[in-house]
């Protein structure tokens, strides 16, 4: 017991990262049955009292442990006050042997301070440690921002004890599809069902020194007069009878009228003077911007400018960044901290993936600046409209917040799983690191996806492509892989209680996980068989029953369902298609090459244009470039097949060549690929080597181009693109 009571107390990590943490190695104590509790009398009617009695009940006034708690000016601390963090926020914890002591620079920090000996007293025995602490980041937290389903109550209730435990301070209301938010209700005060239920949630803000901020939505279709300024004070001050202590006005997304900046601060500087001010107890007031970010601004149009000098300086403005989905940098804030005049309010829109509903993002924080502490006021994440599945990126969101430098993303996401599912963290993790990228999305944001196992695909998928040979170290690390794959999907499926509300979010991933392991086995044994003509077959036929399961849209998910889709599926479809044209090509059979349907189909007698992937984006077709010199042999042709006749727009080409290149080549057309005809190529640009072909208007089944030179033409294959008309 002592040997696991010590191997946890080395790897033991508090979360968020302290600033200042030591801890006396060589002593500990045992966790006191009872103790008599020295409390100042600021903590009254704070929440630090109740943490501390829910974690250690037994108050006994003769017992000889203490606890002294307290906050700066309180008596019973008053010997520890030189070690309170001079910042907001902050707490001094001791553990000795015979006391410990919690003193808070104000109420929040001693609360915080209890949730860190909350973390300790998870061990076996307390160390004698010495935490003195405080956040970097003012406000942190989490934005309930995004289209599609709400969160619903319970995900609610769970996400604000998980935001006490984690040290983040705010919470914002303000889903977008939620009618009293936005257009057409934000008028109009809740049913009684709905104010009942965000009572329930600002009470439980309050147990969890969670600032509960209601946002309203008014800007689609609010009208610069003095009765819809009403309206909108009559709505928050029906919240703040509810208990709501926060406000916020967003006016992102919107069109017309509600974009002026002048009349947007008009109305806001209106709310904090006759309203936030009034009131006394309500917290700095919120509002996001129309231009939010900084592709969508125009600096000399003067609507950040406007805001920056007109709005009481009070008044917080967001901004999400470079770009609505945008990492945070120095550059980010030395843009628009001048701007609005004041530090930025952070809305970083991520893990939310209301724009590639097929994709979890479970993958790590990282990408933002380590050294910007100063330059924001808050920094609160757009979580996923699934909330347990979201607490991977939250909870290192709360660690980057609270100590910026010493934020580690990949600890801080190993720890996150580890938080979540502490008995499957191993197959949480593996989940996890496969289901990360978006794909391929409007915003243009990426990210990493199967980092540890990327060298072994590409080596594998390299050496089979170019030289047909198996890579047999990568093709073990492949194998293993999805042997991990289909055993983590299935032990988490079956993980019962331990995390049921996460299980059920993220369950048809789940499958499709599992589904995308046994692809992986399948066109793994596949690689090896593509000489054996009765051999393959089974095989084959298993992989494309995979394809179709793997596509099969559930009605819940009309959107699908990716899963691996950054790394692990692009390459296992490049297997599955380069094997089965070997095969092809050895038996002079026609099964399916294409991994992933697509009305174009390349065959080729040089070897290495054979292999090259085809592509379909709407109405645009392509072969993939190559990027290595093709020995193009005499007579040697490359034929792109239709599924059916289509009518081209543009054609164009680009070997690396310029004009008298191309004279070694002809190109034709087919509409039943017995009959041809001749189609002249010609530079688009005088002296660059891309040629475009005239057969707009031609309705083709089939597209060759041959080397008619007589000799082995070395070139390269830079572009082939075509376009159908609409
Ligand atoms: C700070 N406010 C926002 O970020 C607004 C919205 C929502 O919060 C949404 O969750 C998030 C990311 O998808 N933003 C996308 C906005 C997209 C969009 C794209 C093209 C448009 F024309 C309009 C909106």
């Amino acid at each position: 017991l002592l040997a696991t009571a010590t191997i946890h107390a080395q790897e033991f990590r508090l979360q968020p990262t302290p600033q200042n943490y030591t801890v006396q190695q060589d002593d500990s104590i045992s966790i006191p049955r009872q103790y008599r509790l020295m409390a100042g009398n600021s903590l009254n009617n704070g929440t630090a009292l109740p943490l501390l009695r829910s974690l250690m009940p037994e108050e006994a006034p003769d017992a000889a442990f203490r606890i002294y708690i307290g906050t700066k000016g309180d008596k019973v601390v008053s010997s520890y006050r030189k070690r309170i963090p001079q910042k907001s926020e902050g707490y001094f914890l001791k553990i000795e042997k015979d006391r410990i002591i919690i003193a808070g620079a104000d109420e929040r920090g001693t609360y915080y301070g209890v949730q860190t000996l909350a973390q300790l007293l998870t061990l076996d025995k307390l160390p004698l440690a010495e935490v003195a602490d405080y956040p970097d980041v003012p406000y942190r937290g989490v934005v309930e921002g995004f289209y599609g389903t709400p969160w619903s109550q319970e995900d609610r209730i769970r996400q604000l004890d998980f935001y006490g435990r984690n040290k983040m301070n705010v919470y914002l209301y303000g889903p977008k599809d939620d009618p009293y938010h936005s257009t057409p209700h934000w008028r109009k005060p809740y049913p009684a069902q709905e104010a009942e239920r965000l009572k329930q949630l600002v009470d439980r803000a309050r147990d969890n020194n969670v600032i509960f901020y209601w946002a309203i939505h008014p800007g689609q279709d609010i009208r610069w007069n003095e009765e819809d300024r009403e309206l909108l004070l009559q709505k928050f001050e029906s919240m703040y009878q509810l208990g709501v202590r926060g406000f916020a006005v967003f006016f992102d997304d919107i069109s017309g009228e509600g974009t002026k900046a002048d009349k947007q601060a008009e109305l806001l500087n209106y709310i904090d003077n006759h309203f936030v001010q009034v009131k006394k107890d309500v917290a700095p007031l919120v509002m996001c911007p129309t231009e939010y970010n900084k592709s969508w601004t125009k600096v000399e149009g003067g609507y950040l400018t406007t805001l920056g000098e007109k709005l009481n300086k009070d008044i917080q403005i967001m901004w999400t960044g470079n770009r609505v989905i945008a990492t945070i940098d120095r550059p980010t804030l030395d843009f628009i901290n001048p701007l609005i005049k004041r530090k930025a309010y952070i809305w970083w829109n991520f893990p939310v993936s209301d724009y590639v509903r097929d994709h979890l993002l479970m993958g790590p924080v990282y990408g933002n600046g380590l050294d910007i502490e100063d330059g924001m006021s808050a920094f609160v994440s757009n979580p996923m409209e699934h909330a347990e599945a979201s607490k991977i990126s939250l909870y290192s969101v709360a660690d980057y917040t609270w100590n910026m430098e010493k934020f580690d993303s990949d600890t801080s996401w190993r720890h996150a799983i580890k938080d979540l599912m502490p008995l499957h963290a191993e197959y949480l993790e593996t989940f996890a690191a496969h289901n990360s990228d978006l794909g391929k999305n409007g915003h243009g944001f990426r990210r990493e996806e199967s980092i540890r196992l990327q060298p072994a695909l590409s080596a594998l998928l390299k050496s089979y492509l170019e030289k047909g040979e198996i890579d047999e170290t990568a093709y073990n690390q492949v194998d293993e892989e999805c042997r991990k794959i289909i055993l983590s999907a299935d032990m988490l499926l079956a993980s019962g209680n331990e995390n049921r509300p996460l299980i059920d979010e993220i369950r048809p991933w789940l499958t499709q996980f599992k589904l995308v392991g046994e692809y992986g086995k399948t066109v793994l044994e596949m690689m090896r068989l593509p000489q054996q003509e009765k051999a393959f077959l089974p095989g084959h036929a298993h992989a494309q029953a995979l394809q179709t399961l793997m596509t099969d849209n559930d009605a819940r998910y009309p959107q699908g369902v990716k899963s691996g889709s950054g790394q692990l599926m692009p390459t296992f479809d490049a297997l599955f298609e380069a094997s089965t044209k070997q095969y092809n090509q050895r038996f002079h059979t026609a099964l399916n090459a294409r991994a992933v349907y697509s009305p174009y189909t390349l065959e080729s007698n040089v070897q290495q244009l054979a292999l090259l992937p085809t592509q379909q984006k709407g109405k645009e077709g392509s072969i993939a470039p190559s990027n290595e010199v093709i020995l193009w042999q005499a007579g040697g042709s490359l034929t792109l097949s239709m599924d059916r006749p289509r009518v081209l727009a543009t054609l164009r080409i680009d070997l690396g060549t310029k004009e008298e290149g191309y004279t070694h080549f002809r190109l034709e057309t087919s509409l039943d690929g017995k009959t041809w005809r001749n189609a002249n190529l010609q530079s688009v640009w005088k002296g660059y080597t891309m040629q475009k072909a005239d057969v707009e208007g031609q309705k083709v089944l089939k597209i060759r181009l041959t080397n008619t030179s007589g000799s082995e033409q070395k070139v390269y294959f830079k572009a082939f693109r075509l376009t159908e008309q609409e």
